[in-house]
C-alpha cells in the first residue's frame, strides 16, 4: 500500500487525479470504478479541470460503487444526481458509458444481477472509493461476511444517523442500498482511497494497519498489490510514526 499525505484536500484531489489520468492516456476505452461523497469532491474538481486543459474522457466507460434505494435519480440527495452535478455535467463522457445502480428498479435482484453484468463486461481499471467512519467501502458495511457481488444491503444505524444530516426529517433518509460488493472493487488494477478529517483518522489507521476483518471492510484492500491511500495531515494522524498534531 502507499500512503500519500497532503496538506491540503485540493492538493490530494490534485493527485487522484493525475493517478485517473494516467490510466485514462494509457488505456484504449478506461473504466473508471466512480464513488460519492464529500471526500472525493476535490477528485472530481481535478478531473474536470483536466478535461478542460485536454484529458480525453469521452473513451470512459464509467461504473458507479452504489446508490440508495427508493430515491429517485433527480433526487436533490441521489448519486446519479451528486454524479451529475459534479462530475458528468460538464465532461464529455456520453451517457450511454455511465453506469450507476438504479435504487427505483422494480426488481432490485434483476438490478443487482445487470449490474454484475456490466461488470463483467467491464473490468475496472482504476477504482476510486472514500470510505464510511465505520470502515465501509462503497456500502459494503461492517458484517460477519463481506458480499463479493452487486447486492442489497440494509445499512447500519451508525451509517443511517450519519445520513441524516443530508434529509429534512428522519423518516425520509434512507434505510437501504444497492451496492457493489468486494469482488469488483479488488478486481480493479488500481485502487485509490481518500480520506479526510480528524473523524476518519481512527478507521483509516484500523483499515490500513489493523487486522483484515469483515467489521471493516476496507480493510480487505489490504489484500490488493496497487492500492493508494490519499489522506490529509488530520486523517493520517493515527497512524503509526505521525506525531499527533
Ligand atoms: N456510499 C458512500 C461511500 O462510498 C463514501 O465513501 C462514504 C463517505 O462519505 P464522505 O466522503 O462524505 O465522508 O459515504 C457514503 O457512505
Amino acid at each position: 500500500m502507499k500512503i500519500r499525505v497532503f496538506e491540503s484536500e485540493h492538493d490530494a484531489g490534485l493527485y487522484a487525479a493525475a493517478l485517473a489520468e494516467r490510466i485514462v492516456q494509457d488505456t484504449e476505452h478506461p473504466v473508471l470504478g466512480l464513488a460519492t461523497g464529500r471526500t472525493v469532491l476535490p477528485f472530481y474538481e481535478a478531473l474536470v479541470r483536466l478535461e478542460h486543459c485536454g484529458l480525453d474522457l469521452s473513451r470512459c466507460i464509467t461504473i458507479n460503487l452504489d446508490e440508495y434505494i427508493g430515491l429517485e435519480a433527480d433526487h436533490p440527495q441521489s448519486y446519479h444526481r451528486f454524479m451529475h452535478e459534479h462530475l458528468f455535467h460538464h465532461v464529455h463522457i456520453p451517457e450511454s458509458q455511465i453506469h450507476i445502480p438504479n435504487g427505483t428498479a422494480l426488481n432490485l435482484d434483476v438490478e443487482c444481477a445487470r449490474y454484475d453484468e456490466v461488470l463483467n463486461r467491464h473490468p475496472i481499471d482504476f477504482q476510486l472509493l472514500g470510505i464510511g467512519v465505520n470502515g465501509h467501502v462503497g456500502f459494503n458495511e461492517p458484517n460477519d461476511l463481506l458480499q463479493s457481488k452487486t447486492h442489497v444491503v440494509n445499512l447500519t444505524p451508525e451509517t443511517i444517523t450519519h445520513n441524516a444530516k443530508f434529509f429534512p426529517d428522519m423518516d425520509q433518509v434512507p434505510k437501504s442500498a444497492i451496492t457493489m460488493g468486494v469482488q469488483a472493487i479488488l478486481q480493479a488494477k488500481q485502487i485509490v482511497l481518500m480520506a479526510f478529517g480528524e473523524e476518519k483518522a481512527d478507521i483509516v489507521a484500523r483499515a490500513i494497519h489493523g487486522e483484515v476483518r469483515t467489521d471493516i471492510p476496507a480493510s480487505i484492500l489490504q489484500l490488493h498489490r496497487d492500492v493508494t491511500i490519499v489522506l490529509d495531515e488530520a486523517s493520517a494522524r493515527k497512524l503509526p510514526g505521525r506525531k499527533y498534531l
